[in-house]
């Protein structure tokens, strides 16, 4: 385990394992379908590129990167897309793929704009959700694992941009952050 990490919330194992089962749902919802699956990067990075090879349908994918949090635990409720789409969503079946849903600004955002722009669906398949962090109503239609109201780092989630690359889900020592 990382000398910054207090304890893991999801092993590696564990979320290889969701992936598969959450693989399996999706290839069997979406088989008459071609859909357009938008990974929101930065943190959904991990999570798509394990998760897409369990789909086992045609799909088209791309990446928009957002960013609502700066440098801290706290959302700046405003949405800024880095980078938007490639591709147009007019018509298409989204599947939109996060890491994580807290406060829902993010994907509240991002769902009203994919409808704005005329798609003729939106899904969310998340890895993590934190109903605790709700600020507005939002749901998604799948999720790998629900975790408490802390601050998770790992597998995509960050810290100062920090952890992405660890291959499990954790909560940081409180003396990492206060220093
Ligand atoms: O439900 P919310 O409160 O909006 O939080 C969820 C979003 O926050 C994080 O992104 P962040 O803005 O940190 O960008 P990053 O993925 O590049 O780290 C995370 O990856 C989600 O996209
Ligand atoms: N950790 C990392 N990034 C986040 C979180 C979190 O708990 N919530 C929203 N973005
Ligand atoms: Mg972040």
């Amino acid at each position: 385990m990382h000398k910054d990490v207090l304890e893991v919330l999801v092993s590696q194992e564990e979320i290889q394992e969701k992936i598969k089962e959450l693989g399996g749902r999706l290839t069997e919802d979406y088989k008459d379908k071609f859909p357009l699956v938008v990974g929101i990067l930065k943190g959904s990075l991990p999570f798509m590129g394990d998760l897409i090879q369990q789909i086992d349908s045609h799909l088209e994918y791309d990446m928009m990167d957002v960013s609502s949090y700066g440098h801290g635990f706290k959302t700046s409720g405003e949405v800024k897309i880095v980078k938007d789409l490639n591709t147009s969503v007019a018509g298409r079946d989204v599947l939109i793929i996060e890491d994580i849903i807290d406060s829902g600004n993010t994907l509240d955002y991002l769902v009203k704009l994919f409808h704005y722009r005329k798609a003729n669906s939106v899904k969310i398949v998340t890895l993590l959700d934190k109903p605790d962090g709700r600020q507005v109503d939002i749901s998604p239609d799948y999720t790998g694992f629900v975790v408490p109201d802390k601050f998770v780092i790992g597998y995509g989630l960050d810290y100062i941009e920090r952890y992405r690359n660890l291959p499990y889900i954790g909560v940081l020592k409180p003396e990492v952050y206060e220093k």
